[in-house]
């Protein structure tokens, strides 16, 4: 699948687009001095006017500092920026990756078959994954030994790691209907903490490793892989080929490098160059999400993602998730300054949606050069942080509440919690648990949006227990955290990126900030090895090299 080249697209700085970014500042001047308590006060419908329901999540952004007229400006920008042109391009496989030459279509990873049974190479990686997917629940996949595998190891890292991760352990609980599922962990850190712990614990008997990688050239991932692969080499010295065939999945890009790395070719998962590693869990890259809520889960969660593709391409921007939100973002950052953002996720099931939000949004709009080639002269993506919501309410919300910087937050929890799991289904402390967590998360964005008019407090209270408010922040919650609301609100992230992006004139889909960090890597390997090359460094490194050469035992 070739990109089709970008067509009447508009040039990003108009006079349409410098007339409303004109309107939205002179706008702003007035809205840095609003408050959020007076806002409520003022508009008893607020909440109406300013939250949105689709695809089983409600959305509101009543609690950010606009009104409904903030956002019909900030659509005359977007429309000025060309947004709906943006959108068709993005699903017409035109050539939105234009530093890489190459289209966006991690779209097209989650489309329903197409009903003539035309060749689709997106449904045939798909039936080959199910294939494995169905033998490792089944027991049929065997280690060399003829053991039934009990433990699948993801080895990846960035896309090839956080994704799965990610909904792997949100979705923990929605088990497959058939088969018995393995436990799956994740090793990404290149400096083998996580997987020597892990190889300890583990038989290599029944332990199957995934390589997942784009690329296949990430170091970070074939250094585990080749930690692996002696683990299991050792243990079977006499097996030869039967190590690699039995216990090694492949998924990439690049098929090539994974045969030449050893992985069989029956056991290779393909995907394809249109889509980035950060909006790869669509894709086999989801492998770990399927073992753990099996093919028909995954299936939903491809189903609730497609649901939020129509709902972005068809919904008018007054109703449509994925504008309302990208909006709200640039509304704070280019006109309210706000340059931080904390994402915080109510459910410890989403604990490592923090993460994947970091490397969706930062990866892709960290950037600083537009279509021109020209340097921006505005802010692009927020500073970006987070962690699971009632712990962060005892590590960070103290700066939230009385610090001195404004931080946009973002809430995240499931309305409900239907339990399926064995016995806990039963226990009431466990519901009373999930209504506890939901009582916090309510009242602290109260409290961060109206402050001490949250509270019955008289006058006479210090300034030390005061708190100012007006934080903004935005909630949303999930009808349930089930695969498809799941895949809905990853899909709403991922078209909330593009959305900015065009607003931003970036191109969201390449990461070359992240290249030179790993080739000046590979030189420093060998300043630390052998001091060879330390004479061309900079004083402070050249130090650092000189005293981490000097503590390495003698042997080396
Ligand atoms: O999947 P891989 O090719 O191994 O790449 C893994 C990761 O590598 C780099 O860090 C890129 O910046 C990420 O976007 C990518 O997800």
């Amino acid at each position: 699948m070739t990109a089709a080249p970008l067509h009447d697209l508009p040039p990003h700085h108009t006079d349409a687009a410098r007339d409303a970014d004109r309107a939205l500042r002179e706008h702003a001047e007035q809205a840095r001095h609003w408050h959020l308590a007076d806002l409520f006060a003022e508009d008893p419908r607020r909440f109406e006017t300013l939250s949105l329901h689709a695809g089983g999540l409600l959305v509101d952004i009543s609690k950010q500092r606009l009104t409904a007229d903030t956002l019909e400006k900030l659509r005359a920008l977007a429309a000025a920026r060309g947004l709906d042109t943006w959108i068709r391009c993005l699903f017409e496989g035109g050539e939105v990756n234009w530093t890489e030459g190459r289209a966006a279509m991690h779209w097209r990873l989650r489309q329903p078959p197409r009903p003539q049974g035309e060749p689709d190479p997106v449904q045939e990686q798909l039936a080959r994954m199910e294939r494995i997917v169905k033998r490792i629940l089944s027991g049929q996949w065997r280690g060399c030994e003829g053991d039934a595998i009990t433990d699948v190891v993801n080895v990846g890292v960035g896309g090839s790691d956080l994704g799965p991760l990610m909904a792997s352990v949100a979705l923990h609980e929605n088990h497959p209907r058939e088969g018995r599922r393995p436990r799956v962990h994740f090793v990404s850190s290149m400096d083998g903490s996580q997987i020597a712990p892990l190889l300890d614990e583990l038989n290599p008997a029944t332990t199957l490793i995934v390589v997942s990688s784009k690329s296949f050239t990430t170091v970070d991932t074939l250094s585990n892989a080749a930690t692996a692969r002696c683990w299991l080499e050792q243990a079977f010295p006499k097996m030869n080929g039967a190590v690699l065939r039995c216990h090694f999945v492949g998924v990439s890009a690049k098929p090539e490098r994974m045969s030449e790395w050893g992985i069989h070719e029956d056991n290779q998962l393909l995907f394809w160059d249109w889509v980035g590693g950060r909006y790869s869990l669509w894709s086999a890259i989801g492998l770990p999400i399927a073992l753990t809520i099996g093919m028909d889960g995954f299936r939903e969660l491809l189903a609730g993602a497609n649901e939020m593709d129509r709902h972005f391409q068809e919904a008018p921007w007054e109703k449509n998730l994925p504008v309302l939100l990208g909006l709200v973002d640039v509304w704070n950052l280019n006109f309210l300054d706000i340059t931080a953002r904390a994402v915080l996720p109510y459910d410890g099931r989403l604990k490592h949606w923090p993460a994947y939000v970091e490397q969706l949004e930062m990866e892709s709009n960290g950037k600083s050069v537009d279509r021109d080639g020209e340097v921006v002269d505005y802010h692009t993506c927020p500073v970006i942080w987070g962690e699971v919501g009632p712990n962060a309410q005892h590590a960070f919300y103290q700066l939230l509440h009385q610090g001195t910087q404004p931080v946009a937050c973002e809430f995240l929890a499931a309305a409900r919690h239907g339990r399926r799991n064995g016995n806990s289904a039963e226990l009431q402390p466990l519901e009373e648990q999930h209504i506890l967590t939901l009582a916090n998360c309510l009242a602290q964005s109260r409290l961060l949006a109206l402050g001490d008019r949250a509270l019955a407090e008289d006058d006479g209270t210090p300034t030390h227990k005061r708190y100012r408010g007006n934080q903004p922040s935005t909630t949303l919650l999930l009808d349930e955290l089930t695969p498809r609301h799941l895949g809905a609100l990853v899909a709403l992230y991922e078209h909330k990126v593009f959305v900015q992006a065009v607003l931003w004139g970036i191109n969201p889909f390449d990461q070359w900030g992240v290249e030179m960090g790993k080739k000046i890597a590979k030189d420093m390997i060998q300043v630390l090895e052998s001091g060879a090359g330390a004479d061309g460094l900079d004083a402070s490194t050249r130090a650092l090299a000189a005293y981490v050469r000097e503590r390495q035992p003698d042997d080396r």
